[in-house]
């Protein structure tokens, strides 16, 4: 194999699935494309509009037919895009707790997965992407050139999400954040439908005792190793 095309990256909230993708994507020139945000649309809308998130026939519709563009960063405030539904920016907004607190049932539903996933395909055979998210090595992309399934501890995950909250001023507490991403970890590895889990053939990086830099460094260091072993074989 050379260089890998596609790039699958998958694993539990705040594991460093955005943050080791978006280095990847610079350091290789790939576009970096997080399928997270587009369940958050989702949530986000239905929650403006009252739909319950239980109503699977209007949550599929909702998904389906939903006005959502993801452009580069219009503003710099640390953004790593812009997203805007049906005209308006809300980029910060998908990251407040009611998304949080719903967008794992949102997602559970096979009609709003089926959607999302279609459009995430589309995007992903492209080519040349490190794409994000719960399923892009088992459902989205399973033909993927590389699939890394990132881990950490809960409290560890807690922890670098409550502090990333907290930078971003939002009031909340430790225990408020380890509790919402309990439930939101048993929702996802609970589901009928393309439930959290590795591929058979992602490689496992468990990253509660490494830092940002060292989690890059393993990560390029594969992908080197990867393009070495696939240059042996083609000679
Ligand atoms: N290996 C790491 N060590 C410490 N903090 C990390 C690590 N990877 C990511 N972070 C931080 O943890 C938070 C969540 O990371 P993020 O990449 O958004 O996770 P995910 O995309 O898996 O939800 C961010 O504030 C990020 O800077
Ligand atoms: N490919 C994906 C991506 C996200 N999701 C859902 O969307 C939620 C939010 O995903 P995210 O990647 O933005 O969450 P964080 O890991 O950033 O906290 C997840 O908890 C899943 O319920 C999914 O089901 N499948």
């Amino acid at each position: 194999m050379g260089t890998p095309l596609r790039i699958a990256i998958d694993g539990p909230a705040a594991s460093g699935k955005s943050t080791l993708a978006q280095r990847l994507a610079a350091h290789l020139g790939y576009t970096y494309i997080d399928t997270g945000v587009m369940y958050r649309a989702v949530t986000w809308a239905a929650l403006r509009r009252g739909i319950s998130p239980e109503d699977a026939e209007a949550l599929t519709h909702l998904a389906e037919s939903l006005d959502l563009d993801i452009q580069r960063p219009t503003v710099a405030d640390g953004r790593p895009y812009t997203v805007i539904v049906e005209g308006e920016d809300v980029t910060w907004e998908l990251r407040r707790p009611e998304v949080d607190a719903a967008v794992s049932q949102v997602s559970a539903h096979p009609g709003v997965r089926q959607a999302l996933s279609q459009r995430q395909r589309q995007l992903g055979l492209r080519g040349r992407v490190v794409m994000v998210g719960r399923d892009i090595g088992t459902v989205v992309l399973p033909e993927a050139d590389l699939k890394i399934y990132l881990d950490a501890d809960l409290e560890t995950r807690a922890r670098r999400r409550y502090q990333e909250l907290r930078e971003r001023g939002q009031a909340v507490s430790f225990e408020e954040v380890l509790e919402a991403m309990r439930q939101r970890d048993a929702l996802d590895q609970g589901r009928e439908v393309a439930p959290l889990r590795p591929a058979p053939d992602a490689v496992v990086l468990d990253t509660t005792a490494l830092d940002i830099e060292e989690v890059f460094q393993k990560v390029v260091a594969l992908i080197e190793a990867r393009c070495r072993e696939g240059s042996r074989v083609a000679r």
